[in-house]
């Protein structure tokens, strides 16, 4: 395994003067190729602070961010989009689709926006991805026709969509009862272990939480052993 991610004295501060707010104050992580990463710690701990900045949706104060070797602190708005829709896919505590368009379409949409065409070939992989997620009997059922924890399979087909090296997944089982979040979780850790995508979760279940390989937790501002 080599370093996909790296982190390094990371400071965000919310606000100025009386109301400012350190919430990251030093942290360090590194997130390897194929990891499988829970993401614990108290609420208001800074852990979707983290996985903002990880996104490239929110520059840090200060510190290091390099991913895949490129230095993201030094990049401009249109370089980290880019990068973004490249590298990254993002899952949710709430699956966001768009209620009245089917599996596939909430599946293959954000590529086609973001490439300002939906391909035939694009619609090919949506539909090997809802396949992969054990939903090819339900790609063409609106999303309001879906369960919650069938909502969240399309969710992550959809985060899969670009082949992202890394997926952020903030509280994704979070809105759903124990099986299905079972049931998610195992999604997750096949996708890991067959496509070595790596994913951090950010999550408050110990269950979920004990699934991942390892644990990184967020105390004080700083990453600590779990
Ligand atoms: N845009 C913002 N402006 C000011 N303060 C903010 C902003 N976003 C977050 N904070 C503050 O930063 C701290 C960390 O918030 P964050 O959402 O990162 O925590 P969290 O660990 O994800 O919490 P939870 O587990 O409840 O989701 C909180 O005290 C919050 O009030």
């Amino acid at each position: 395994m080599s370093a996909l991610v790296q982190i390094r004295n990371l400071v965000k501060t919310y606000g100025e003067g009386e109301a400012e707010t350190r919430v990251l104050k030093g942290l360090d992580m590194t997130l390897e190729e194929s990891d499988l990463a829970a993401l614990l710690g108290p609420s208001g701990s800074g852990k979707s602070t983290l996985l903002t900045i990880l996104g490239t949706l929110m520059q840090p104060t200060s510190g290091e961010h390099v991913m895949l070797g490129q230095d993201l602190t030094q990049a401009g708005d249109g370089e980290l989009t880019e990068f973004r829709n490249r590298h990254i896919g993002f899952v949710f505590q709430f699956h966001h689709l768009l209620p009245d368009f089917t599996a596939l379409e909430n599946v293959v949409f954000p590529t086609a926006i973001s490439d300002g065409r939906e391909t035939a070939q694009a619609r090919k992989r949506g539909a090997q991805l809802l396949e992969r997620v054990g939903l090819g009997h339900r790609i063409d059922f609106r999303a309001t026709q879906l369960s919650g924890g069938q909502k969240q399979r399309v969710a992550i087909a959809r985060a899969l969509m670009n082949q992202p090296e890394l997926v952020l997944a903030d509280e994704p089982t979070g809105n759903l009862d124990r099986e299905s979040a079972e049931q998610v979780m195992a999604l997750i850790r096949e996708i890991n272990e067959d496509e070595n995508t790596t994913f951090l979760i950010s999550t408050h279940d110990e269950k979920i939480a004990a699934a991942c390989r390892r644990q990184i937790k967020v105390v004080d501002g700083k990453t600590a052993s779990a």
